[in-house]
């Protein structure tokens, strides 16, 4: 097997300004309070994936899994450390990032395919593919401005899933959209880890993630706190403690 991501003693710095305004900033200063602090988003981390390992990437909100997860992607540049991926890279930080609000879902798919790195003759075989799994065709021609969050999402991921990549980064993919959607997600995401694909799969939801992925990460408060066997990481979060009745999916499991 070959290495298909390394992050090696990674960290990653954000500033957090307490005040916005000068009237803010002015009366902060005047009572010697401190106008920004800076924190740790992620914190001395480092893991080594191998190539078609489908890791589920867990952790309360705030913990920094999005922030990891554009480090991989190259989205942002870490403070302190390095990551060195193998082969083509395509993923949703956020769904429907980078859609151009003004642009029709057509517009955009060709778009969002170049930048994930497809050329236009592979966007124009796979053209018919994306929309049909998005399940939005007679939309197509509507600016994306008009869509609802679940339409972007569906035009957003089914792009992102079409790539032929060798790492699929999955954030929230599932958040937004209708059970059905769900569904077909995994099972497409399932196809896609059983091409060898190297998945990371943001999750919130425990059952998916026992679904989907073969080990599993930490975050806590920027720290990678467990990397290993999926039950036991999520035993580590307990996030199988007396799950809330109405957020129980019956595929997808509880979600906190
Ligand atoms: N661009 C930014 N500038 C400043 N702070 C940021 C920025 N992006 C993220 N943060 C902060 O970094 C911390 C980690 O955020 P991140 O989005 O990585 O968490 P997360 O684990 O993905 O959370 P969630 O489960 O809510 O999606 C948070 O405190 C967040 O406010």
């Amino acid at each position: 097997m070959s290495v298909s991501i390394e992050v090696d003693h990674v960290s990653k710095q954000f500033t957090m300004a307490y005040s916005r305004t000068l009237k803010s900033m002015a009366v902060a200063r005047a009572r010697g309070l401190p106008l920004r602090e800076q924190f740790l988003a992620v914190k001395d981390v480092s893991f080594t994936v191998e190539q078609g390992e489908s890791i589920g990437l867990m952790g309360l909100n705030g913990s920094g899994k999005s922030t990891l997860l554009k480090v991989i992607n190259g989205v942002m540049r870490p403070d302190a450390g390095r990551v060195l991926t193998r082969g083509r890279i395509a993923g949703l930080i956020a769904t429907g990032a980078g859609f151009h609000p003004q642009l029709t879902g057509r517009e955009n798919l060709y778009l969002n395919g170049a930048i994930l790195g497809m050329g236009e003759k592979e966007i124009n075989s796979k053209f018919d593919a994306i929309v049909d799994f998005a399940d939005i065709g007679k939309f197509m021609d509507t600016p994306v401005s008009h869509y609802s969050s679940g339409m972007y999402a569906r035009l957003g991921f089914s792009i992102a899933i079409h790539v032929d990549a060798d790492v699929f980064l999955a954030d929230e993919v599932l958040a937004v959209g209708d059970r059905p959607f769900k569904r077909k997600c995994m099972e497409k995401m399932q196809e896609v880890r059983q091409q060898g694909t190297t998945i990371f799969y943001v999750s919130h939801a425990a059952a998916s993630v026992r679904a989907m992925c073969d080990r599993v990460l930490v975050l806590e408060k920027g720290e990678l706190t467990f990397d290993g066997d999926v039950d036991e990481g999520i035993r580590h979060l307990h996030y199988d403690d007396a799950p809330d009745e109405e957020n129980v999916d019956e595929e997808l499991g509880a979600d906190v």
